[in-house]
């Protein structure tokens, strides 16, 4: 299955929501949609799963123009944040249902609601109810009625967001290691970077409406094209081109900036190498011992730089110091 969206336009009324976006997901991709609330995510899945008509643009599903196609002639699994479950039925029977809407036999049903009831882990809760579970099973429940109905692609509107971050965490892994033994394509709406970096072959980066960057967790966090993505993902530390050449020389000797466009230089807090020295320019204003690693605040210069040093600083508050950068990405501002 191979899905490509081509330069898809929606407003509501008059508001324009989505503007020329296009990407693809090939053949067992993971896609992320990211970005913050109202940047239109979850418009645009609603369109890959023909909820929403778009305006203008086109959904081709394996080179077939599906744009106009009803939802449900579409195959495809969906899973929201709220689970959606009937509530009036066991955990067997959500699982079963589109299985008897198929009109599988009562004998096949039941093996195969078997089989998918091992597969998200939930083999001894065939019998509970919705209101008897915890909200990781009930979307352990949701992803296996989504999945039972052997769907063309998998489309999951945040997931996760309404669990606590330690079943988040597992569930992550296990949505992932399923979809993979699978191979069907998914695409994901989330506005937590975390959950994206963690969980995405490639990351669609949202912001009003169009896309910033399309590109793997770790291009978008290495390089980052705009000064959006490098904020959105992870921290961003950016400083413009006149005080890199002033505080960072022999970094911008070695990576200089492209031609023609205005830049920033931006350092992830792992970029820095901060150093105990009386003649530096910086100054700690603030250390934070996290175990493995030392996250400090910096001034320097008039601004406040976010560091994170391995192993056990032995800095401390309001000791002077230097500052270098082992790496950085320039980003177009
Ligand atoms: N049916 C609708 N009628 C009118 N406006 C809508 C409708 N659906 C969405 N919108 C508007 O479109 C914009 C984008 O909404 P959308 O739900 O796609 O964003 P999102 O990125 O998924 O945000 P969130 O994470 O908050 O759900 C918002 O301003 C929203 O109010």
């Amino acid at each position: 299955m191979h899905l490509r969206i081509d330069d898809i336009g929606k407003a509501w009324g008059g508001h324009t929501v989505l503007d020329g976006v296009s990407f693809h997901a090939g053949e067992g991709d993971f896609v992320c949609l990211l970005g913050p609330s109202g940047c239109g995510k979850t418009t645009l899945l609603r369109i890959v799963a023909g909820l929403t008509t778009p305006d203008r643009g086109r959904v081709i599903l394996d080179g077939r123009d599906i744009t106009t196609l009803p939802a449900r002639e579409r195959r495809m699994g969906l899973v929201f944040q709220s689970y959606s479950l009937f509530p009036d039925m066991t955990v067997a029977a959500n699982i079963g249902y589109p299985m008897r809407l198929r009109g599988e036999s009562p004998a096949a049903i039941a093996t195969h609601t078997g089989q998918w009831l091992e597969r998200v882990g939930l083999g001894t809760l065939a019998a509970r109810f919705p209101d008897q579970l915890s909200g990781g099973q009930q979307q352990r429940v949701a992803l296996a009625r989504a999945l039972a109905a052997n769907p063309s692609m998998l489309l999951l509107d945040e997931p996760l967001s309404a669990l606590d971050p330690a079943i988040r965490a597992q569930l992550r892994g296990e949505i992932r290691a399923l979809q993979r033994s699978l191979g069907i394509p998914t695409i994901m709406v989330t506005h937590d970077q975390d959950e994206a970096l963690a969980m995405a072959d490639t990351i669609v980066c949202m912001n009003q409406g169009r896309i910033e960057q399309i590109g793997t967790p770790r291009c978008l966090y290495e390089r980052p094209k705009t000064r959006f993505v490098a904020d959105f993902i992870g921290h961003a530390n950016l400083l413009p081109t006149a005080f890199v050449r002033e505080t960072l020389p022999a970094f911008l000797e070695r990576r200089p900036p492209g031609p023609d466009a205005t830049f920033d230089l931006c350092l992830r807090p792992e970029d820095l190498v901060v150093d105990a020295d009386p003649r530096g320019e910086g100054v700690i204003e603030d250390i934070t011992f996290l175990g493995n690693l030392a996250r400090v605040n910096v001034a320097w210069r008039g601004r406040r730089i976010l560091a994170e040093l391995p192993g056990r600083s032995p800095l401390v508050r309001g000791e002077a110091v230097s500052i270098d950068a082992v790496r950085g990405a320039w980003v177009n501002t």
